[in-house]
């Protein structure tokens, strides 16, 4: 998520296009280059969203640079259209449409699956835009004579023909898809990005419908790709065949790796670096095709030695400077003001869930069986939890525990029974579901999102409560989301991570990434709250903290919790229920329980005497 520092941004950009004109000549840019420059920048700030915020790497986006493009040269050339950023606009509505069909598709893979399915996708474009479109496209000719824009103002007519003058109507658009962007990444959809980018799995289970924000960047990558497609045919007044090929789409992922993804103005940044150094090596060098040679070598310097890219590295460095002074600052001010250390805060008391009007228990599930293949790892339990019960659950290793879990929360299907959640029937509901309707786990290994920080790891589960589970407010601030801010800070407190809310997850202690990953399934404001081995590797001295933690949130909820560690869980919980060989061997008080003959058996193989002292 980059940092809200309101408009300073696009104020820098605004110069930084405003002086170009005066600075770039004396360094050998010809307006040409500036201009295609631009246009690829703009191209690549559709593909960052979707590639370096979204984590999903497109090789077709080509289809969508060559429909946007082809769409509005064929109207401007051939269907006596007049007005130039009137058919920009329908190319870019086309390619989003277009977008929107074939994300439909590719989005049902993940990984180099999905990669693959947009090449074919890809080539699939290119082969119909030479041959059955040709008559549409002009096939291998392309299709000459594309106008350029101009305004008329009633008392005036601005004409952009070329060079500086029409770098001056791509700047503006590219000014303008920098402010669209930048509000893109910074609204809670933005947000929502970054998290499926760090760990889809998370992103699902807090309740988000992550393959309609998949879907949502991927269209949004589309209709900047067929914009800048249409400024391409503009800027060359003629609308080349070779937009729709694979070398567009391979170009693109490699000025975005070279300038850096996720920042925005990595494609930007990585185009000056490609055309510069093909303009330079080409033509004053004369290298001839050999450039490449050179490109080549500066990619890999640049992928090995510079993982973020030019932007990022710099991103890196100023980080690291500003990191630094505030270091060094906060040092003065210790020894200036000297300051008692303050003991961390007391975690705060459980908000009040609000309990439906519904009476039965919270949850009740009838004849629950899973089998993989073979093997029963859960067979035939009955299992009820009253509104307000702390119910604990232990087994020896196997004994199907967190099979049983993921029952409940639709992570995984039963094989056979019935799970009934406030009366209603969820059985076969996903995950993101179930959680919408208010039962969610925190998980036995951490599933964080581990490029954010700990304030931005909870934004990401309270958005899900509070916006529901897709929402497309594209345009509004974080800020603007009513009561996430008190949500967040609340949970912080809760897991008592106030202090380290502006910390990346990958600084945290190993205790406070558990205490996170608890945080992370209560800032959604469970009704019921599953806890898979909360204590999991934790250090006596943390474990004895998060138990004190654990029952200042029971207070007032309904949670059931697995752990190994009998003599926490026994000191928390008013139930427990043992799992053995899949099946429920007995439920009692923790006292009954701790002397239950069968248990010790399960436990200690006829061993006798209490299992828990
Ligand atoms: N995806 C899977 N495919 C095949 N077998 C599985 C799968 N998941 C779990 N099992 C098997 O189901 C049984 C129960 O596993 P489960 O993880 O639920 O036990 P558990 O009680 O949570 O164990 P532990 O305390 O060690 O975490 C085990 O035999 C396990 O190997």
């Amino acid at each position: 998520m980059l940092k809200q520092r309101p408009f300073l941004i696009e104020t820098l950009t605004a110069i930084g296009l405003i002086v170009a004109p005066f600075v770039l000549p004396h360094l050998g840019f010809a307006p040409n280059t500036v201009n295609r420059i631009l246009v690829w920048g703009l191209f690549g700030l559709g593909f960052d969203i979707l590639f370096g915020f979204t984590g999903l790497l497109s090789f077709g986006q080509s289809a969508f640079y060559g429909t946007g493009g082809f769409v509005a040269a064929y109207l401007l050339t051939r269907a006596g259209f007049s007005n130039v950023l009137g058919a920009l606009i329908i190319g870019m509505i086309a390619a989003a449409a277009t977008g929107y069909l074939i994300g439909l598709i590719a989005l049902r893979r993940t990984g180099i699956y999905f990669a693959m399915i947009t090449v074919a996708i890809a080539e699939v474009f290119f082969f119909v835009e030479f041959n059955p479109l040709s008559d549409f496209t002009g096939g291998e000719n392309g299709l000459p004579g594309v106008p350029t824009p101009s305004f008329n103002l009633g008392f005036t007519t601005i004409h952009f023909t070329n060079g500086w003058s029409l770098y001056q109507f791509i700047a503006l658009c590219y000014f303008i898809g920098v402010v669209i962007a930048l509000k893109i990444v910074r609204s809670p959809v933005g947000a929502i990005f970054s998290a499926i980018r760090d760990n889809p799995l998370r992103a699902t289970a807090v309740g988000h419908n992550i393959h309609g924000y998949k879907l949502t960047a991927f269209v949004i990558a589309a209709a900047y790709a067929g914009f800048a497609g249409g400024l391409l045919g503009v800027l060359q007044a003629f609308m080349p065949p070779d937009a729709f090929t694979f070398d567009t789409s391979g170009q693109l992922v490699m000025q975005t790796a070279i300038g850096g993804r996720g920042t925005l103005f990595g494609p930007l940044v990585g185009a000056t670096v490609w055309l510069f150094l093909q303009d330079f090596l080409q033509s004053a060098l004369g290298l001839g095709a050999a450039w490449k040679l050179v490109l080549g070598v500066v990619f890999v310097l640049l992928v090995c030695f510079l993982r973020g890219g030019i932007v990022g590295g710099l991103v890196d460095l100023y980080g690291l400077v500003s990191g630094k002074r505030a270091r060094k600052a906060a040092e003065t001010e210790e020894v200036e003001v000297e300051t008692p250390l303050q003991a961390p805060p007391a975690p705060m008391q459980a908000k009040e869930v609000e309990h439906p009007a519904y009476s039965g228990p919270i949850l009740k599930a009838t004849g629950l069986t899973k089998r993989y293949g073979g093997l029963v790892a859960n067979s035939d339990i009955d299992f009820s939890v009253d509104q307000g019960e702390l119910r604990g659950i232990i087994g020896p290793n196997g004994a199907g525990k967190s099979t049983f879990f993921k029952m409940l929360t639709c992570e995984i299907a039963p094989t056979s029974g019935q799970i009934v959640f406030e009366g209603r029937d969820i059985t076969g509901l996903k995950v993101t579901d179930v959680c919408q309707l208010g039962l969610t786990k925190s998980y036995q290994v951490n599933q964080l999102f581990t490029g954010l920080t700990v304030r931005q790891n909870l934004t990401i589960a309270a958005l899900a409560e509070l916006r529901g589970k897709f929402r497309l407010d594209l345009f509004r601030t974080l800020a603007g989301v009513k009561g996430l801010t008190e949500q967040v800070e609340h949970t912080l407190a809760l897991v008592n991570l106030t202090r380290r809310a502006d910390t990346p997850v990958s600084e945290l202690a190993y205790g406070e990434k558990r205490r996170l990953e608890i945080g992370l399934a209560l800032a959604t404001s469970p009704r019921l709250l599953l806890l898979d081995e909360p204590l999991a590797g934790m250090s006596p001295r943390e474990r004895i903290e998060t138990v004190k933690l654990l029952k200042s949130i029971a207070r007032g909820r309904t949670m059931i919790i697995i752990d190994h560690d009998m003599d926490s869980l026994f000191e928390l919980v008013e139930r427990v229920t043992v799992l053995q060989e899949g099946r429920v061997l007995v439920s009692g008080t923790p006292e009954e329980i701790k002397t239950n003959a069968a248990v010790q058996e399960a436990y200690l193989g006829g061993v006798h005497g209490e299992i828990a002292a």
